[in-house]
């Protein structure tokens, strides 16, 4: 990541604006917001790979989720944050991954500028790839504050996406069993 470029683009922005990036409330902050993008926008210095790389040995291939994975992304049309949760399910094939990196899948995808599609096929896709599970579904529910802060402002509304691969494409009982799990409590 190229801080420097980053520092002028805030610069940029709060003059744009009318902004006097002189006085002292601002002076840290094109630093900051730099800083602050290494956070959030490091999911493009990571991958999947190395996350689901490690695997566990099992006897049975029984349906796995991992719910209410809470994420923070960008939109990529405004640069505004979108936040929900995501629930990943598969059908193992003879192997798992470990659950923290269910959530570490998530969180490369997430924090980069994205559309809520693309993250929720990114990370189906990432598991067919590298556990190469009989199946994956991911679901993705975020609300999105370039819907609520601005433009149409609706506060509240939620965008579900979801994305079946291998199995779920096929089986409908196997999405019916997704949703039954999902909605337990
Ligand atoms: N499909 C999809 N659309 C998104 C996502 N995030 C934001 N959008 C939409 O992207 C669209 C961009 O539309 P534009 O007409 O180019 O931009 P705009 O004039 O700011 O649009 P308004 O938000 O309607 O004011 C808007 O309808 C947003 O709601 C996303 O993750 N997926
Ligand atoms: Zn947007």
């Amino acid at each position: 990541m190229d801080s420097e470029k980053i520092k002028e683009g805030v610069r940029l922005i709060l003059s744009g604006i009318g902004e006097d990036i002189t006085r002292e409330g601002l002076l840290e902050t094109p630093d900051r917001i730099a800083r602050m993008y290494e956070e959030l926008a490091g999911g493009y210095t990571d991958s999947a790979a190395p996350h689901l790389k490690k695997r566990f040995h099992v006897d049975n291939n029984d349906m796995v989720m991992e719910k209410d994975i809470h994420f923070y992304s960008f939109c990529e049309h405004h640069m505004l944050p979108f936040y929900g949760t995501a629930a990943i399910a598969y059908i193992p094939n003879g192997e798992v991954v470990g659950l923290s990196k269910m959530a570490r899948t998530v969180e490369v995808f997430a924090k980069r500028f994205q559309l809520q599609e693309r993250l929720t096929a990114q990370i189906a896709d990432a598991f067919m790839d590298e556990l190469k599970p009989k199946g994956v579904m991911v679901l993705v529910q975020a609300e999105h504050m370039c819907m609520t802060m601005r433009g149409i402002k609706k506060p509240g509304t939620k965008t579900v996406t979801a994305v079946t691969r291998g199995v779920f494409n096929d089986d409908e009982r196997l999405r019916t069993d997704f949703y039954r799990m999902l909605e337990h409590r």
